[in-house]
């Protein structure tokens, strides 16, 4: 299982997180998220990063916003939780980024949605719908998943918290890639708890 621990504004807090347990580290290109990153893409930055995909998450970016911070920040994954399109995702896959398509997801959402976007994308993340588009802290009900029998794995996103764990594990779904942390795992926006995180996540990984 794939971890994404994501909405990171510190060094100093990526230093002190379990980073042998995480996958992807998350930066918020978002101004309007109380997560938006503002740490200088240093050479520090990239040493301490350099050994997990750096993932850059938008909200209806332009492509050209998007590229400059994928060269500043040495990104490999961007994370689209906007309503950006197939053809934007598609412009983003041929310059050999790895693309997460984000989809808000509720008892009302019609999985045909997702079609389009199949050839254009690495992963879908479901997420729970909110007016500021993600960082909700609220869970969706995971069983509406049943309707997705696409072939794209899929990230599980919104809520996830410490007390977590075992909800986790007995999920079974045969495109489930990994989860995706944030909000509930915060001391503060943008600083994570890493002995809770480090905590939730040998229990999660745990046989
Ligand atoms: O975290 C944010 O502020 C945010 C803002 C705009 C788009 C995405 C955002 N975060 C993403 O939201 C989900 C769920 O977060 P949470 O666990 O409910 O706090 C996660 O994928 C973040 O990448």
């Amino acid at each position: 299982m794939k971890v994404k621990v994501c909405g990171l504004n510190s060094l100093e807090n990526i230093k002190a997180l379990p980073l042998e347990d995480i996958d992807f580290l998350g930066f918020i290109f978002y101004p309007k998220s109380p997560r938006n990153v503002t740490i200088v893409p240093d050479r520090s930055f990239m040493q301490l990063t350099s050994t997990h995909s750096r993932t850059g998450v938008f909200v209806n970016a332009p492509v050209s916003l998007i590229i400059r911070n994928v060269f500043a920040y040495g990104l490999n994954t961007v994370q689209l939780h906007g309503n950006e399109s197939p053809d934007i995702c598609k412009e983003l896959k041929e310059q050999s980024l790895v693309v997460i398509k984000a989809f808000s997801v509720s008892h009302k959402f019609d999985f045909q949605t997702v079609e389009q976007y199949e050839s254009v994308v690495d992963y879908f993340l479901f997420d729970t719908p909110t007016k500021a588009y993600g960082g909700s802290g609220h869970q969706f009900d995971w069983s509406v998943l049943k309707g997705y029998n696409g072939h794209v794995p899929f990230f599980l996103s919104g809520g996830i918290g410490p007390d977590d764990a075992a909800q986790i594990k007995a999920f079974y779904h045969k495109k489930f890639a990994g989860i995706d942390l944030n909000s509930r795992f915060e001391v503060r926006p943008g600083v994570k708890d890493s002995l809770q995180l480090m905590k939730f996540l040998k229990e999660v990984k745990s046989k």
